[in-house]
């Protein structure tokens, strides 16, 4: 096989190397001499690099040279960024846990809002990174349920950060390799199953502040945390749903920083808003080099990130089990069926609202199961609707056949054995094995 053609980069201080990788590529990147990093995890030098399937800026504080092996579908060095003030602004988060840990008290609790596609979620990675980096164990708590940073879409979680966030893979590789490699990332979930907030605005209110009381338990607990602080991505809050959501998570989380990436009217509101109370409304540029993501490109990741989630990366391969399961082995829930009808079809009087959290059971049958992903939760008894919607989640299986005749399915699992828990919630999550 012919070796793939090897491109090398000289980057000076300051600039970045902006690559665009197809699903069906890989691209390899070594660094070569000086400092280099990726979302601010720092590059190891003479170490190659793959990537799929990814869009990322290699920035470099003092210059570079790197190797690239493979053709990717964008490639440039820009040398005008916002990384400057995306330091300044660590420096500034730094201060208040240096302060924070002089007077064991709170680390900063920062919530990063904008539309979509401005970096909120690149600049969470950077964040975080710099944190790890001068020894903090922050939390990551990941609103932005259509994208799953972390584990799968369709969730909220928080994850107590310890060890440095992955170069190749970002959040995903660590976070959802935890059930068998025992990583230290372990995300806590709530199962939300919907692509916006604005889909069940009151599920998600209702997740959004169960998830504060856990992270707000975590951080009693946890004096390093504490010191820390929390980063909240979310996704695109601009509009009045919007604005109810960012008002709902100061309050939950008790937010004293609010980052407005890339949009004047947001600033301008937030701080008229907010900034009585006390919270301090930063604005950051959007990078030049974020990318809009459009929908194949995102649905692709989405897969991406399914299939690394039952067989793992290259880099640390899964082998997920196969289990053939009864019908009434198990309970199949969803979410919210009422409000899925137009409020004219509502009987009159009733109020949609009512609908919105409530749980259905679901029969199970080839036409819905198949090539499903359902969320494990972690009840064990369905006391109240209330209490199964804010159990948080064990894990996720794919259904990968169903045997109607037989009423039995079968099913991949990250874990050997039989499924502990019988309680599975039904989203909008389908993946076809690939
Ligand atoms: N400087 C950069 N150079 C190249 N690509 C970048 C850069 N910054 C971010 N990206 C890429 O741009 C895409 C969008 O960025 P990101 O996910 O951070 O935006 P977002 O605001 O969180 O999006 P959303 O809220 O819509 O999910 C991602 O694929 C990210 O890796």
């Amino acid at each position: 096989m012919s070796k793939p053609e090897s491109q090398e980069w000289i980057l000076e201080e300051e600039n970045e190397l902006r690559i665009e990788v197809d699903f069906d590529t890989k691209v390899k990147l070594r660094l070569i001499t000086g400092t280099a990093e990726v979302f601010g995890t720092e590059l190891a030098q003479n170490i190659d690099y793959e990537f799929t399937g990814r869009k990322l800026a290699i920035f470099t504080w003092h210059g570079c040279k790197l190797v690239m092996y493979g053709k990717c579908s964008v490639e440039y060095i820009a040398n005008e960024t916002p990384m400057v003030s995306y330091l300044n602004m660590h420096l500034a988060l730094e201060q208040r846990r240096i302060l924070a840990t002089q007077n064991n008290g709170q680390g900063p609790r920062v919530l990063i809002v904008g539309p979509n596609d401005v970096g909120k979620t690149s600049l969470s990675k950077m964040l975080l990174s710099y944190a790890l980096r001068q020894n903090r164990h922050p939390i990551y708590v990941d609103l932005d349920c259509s994208e799953g940073s972390i584990t799968m879409p369709g969730c909220l979680t928080a994850t107590p950060l310890t060890e440095m966030i992955d170069v190749e893979e970002g959040f995903g590789s660590s976070a959802t390799s935890a059930p068998t490699a025992g990583s230290a990332v372990m995300p806590l979930a709530y199962y939300y199953g919907f692509p916006s907030p604005k889909d069940n605005s009151k599920l998600y209110g209702l997740l959004l502040s169960r998830l504060a009381q856990s992270v707000s338990r975590r951080l009693e607990e946890d004096d390093a945390a504490r010191k820390s602080g929390i980063v909240i991505d979310t996704n695109g809050l601009i509009d009045s749903t919007g604005y109810e959501i960012i008002a709902n998570c100061i309050k939950a989380f008790s937010v004293d920083v609010i980052i407005v990436l890339g949009h004047e009217r947001l600033y301008s509101d937030m701080t008229r808003l907010h900034q009585k109370s006390g919270v301090a409304v930063i604005k950051l540029a959007k990078s030049g080099g974020v990318v809009e993501r459009d929908s194949s490109f995102r649905r692709q990741t989405q897969n991406h990130k399914i299939r690394e989630y039952f067989y793992g990366t290259t880099k640390n391969e899964l082998a997920p089990y196969s289990t053939m399961i009864n019908y009434h082995d198990v309970e199949i829930l969803r979410v919210g069926e009422g409000s899925l009808a137009p409020s004219s079809a509502l009987p009159i009087g009733e109020d949609r609202k009512v609908s919105e959290t409530h749980v259905v059971k679901v029969d199970p049958s080839e036409h819905i199961l198949l090539h499903s992903v359902l969320a494990v939760s972690n009840a064990d008894k369905m006391k109240s609707e209330e209490e199964i919607l804010e159990t948080n989640l064990a894990g996720f299986i794919y259904v990968s056949e169903v045997h109607e005749a037989r009423k039995k399915m079968t099913v991949l699992s990250p874990c050997p054995g039989r499924i502990p828990k019988k309680y599975w919630w039904l989203g909008s999550l389908q993946w076809a094995e690939d």
